[in-house]
């Protein structure tokens, strides 16, 4: 469905231009969910922030990026945005950041789903309920009229998955979508996820620095290392028998249950 390759971006800093990624090959197949894994700054966000067109003007971009067989990459701005939200959604860590705190829920939803389906009135707060619904936020009725601050960040992630699905998109790339949760709620988030991924056959992008993230629910890995993509598996492949050393060096830094207690 979706296929990067040799992805090459520099951001320019006034004197020259810095390399970030050094040509990233990945591809997301129909109705899969791909977990993109690597250390902090290696380049799992920038990737799909290029992807989205989403990285401003000092950004270069070089290489192919094809949705359905189309090549993607520079697009004009006019026709990206027919592709964000409609065929490639993206959700992001942190919520509250996300939302804009001075309208409800209800109004912010409303507002996605006269964008992506073009209902207006009472069609788009009923299509905003049913949303709602769709991500088991209880009470959808009265939940419209909460603000932000009023709900927690699991709620306010739940809302933010219900405005990618507005536009019914062919794949959600979730960048860090649990980082900003605590572990009880992290595994609702990556249940509602894996759910919502087997009820639409939508493509699912699980970016995450958390192997267990994606042990969770991804069925194949790219793991990511400095600007590059250094393996690519099958999940249980990839946990049985990691080839790369940085990436057995990941699975090795995991918590074993079974090892030595540090705590006394
Ligand atoms: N707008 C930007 N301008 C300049 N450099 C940037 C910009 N965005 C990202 N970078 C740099 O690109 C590199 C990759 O960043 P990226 O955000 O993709 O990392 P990441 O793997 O997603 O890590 P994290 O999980 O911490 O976000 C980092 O060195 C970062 O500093």
């Amino acid at each position: 469905m979706l296929r990067i390759r040799d992805l090459k971006v520099s951001f320019d800093n006034g004197t020259h231009l810095v390399p970030v990624l050094h040509g990233v090959d990945m591809e997301v197949r129909r109705g899969e969910t791909l977990g993109v894994v690597g250390e902090s700054g290696c380049g799992k966000s920038v990737t799909w922030m290029a992807v989205m067109q989403l990285l401003g003007k000092r950004a270069r971009i070089e290489g192919e990026i094809t949705l359905g067989g189309k090549n993607i990459a520079n697009l004009p701005e006019k026709a990206m945005t027919g592709i964000r939200g409609n065929r490639i959604a993206m959700i992001f860590q942190d919520p509250s950041s996300s939302l804009n705190p001075v309208k409800t829920i209800g109004s912010q939803l409303m507002e996605t789903v006269t964008l992506h389906q073009g209902l207006k009135g009472h069609a788009a707060r009923a299509e905003a309920i049913r949303l709602l619904d769709k991500v088991r936020i209880p009470s959808a009725d009265q939940r419209m009229r909460s603000w932000p601050h009023e709900l927690s960040g699991g709620m306010n992630q739940r809302v933010m998955i219900a405005m990618a699905l507005a536009g019914q998109p062919e794949l959600l790339v979730a960048d860090e979508p649990t980082t900003a949760l605590d572990v009880t709620i992290q595994a609702q988030i990556l249940d509602l996820l894996e759910e919502l991924q087997r009820d639409t056959g939508m493509g699912l992008v699980v970016i995450s620095h958390d192997l267990g993230v994606i042990a969770q629910v991804c069925d194949r890995v790219m793991v990511m290392y400095a600007g590059r993509v250094v393996e690519k598996a099958q999940a249980n492949r990839l946990f049985n028998n990691a080839a790369h050393p940085y990436t057995q060096g990941l699975i090795g830094a995991l918590p074993d249950l079974d090892g030595p207690s540090s705590v006394w």
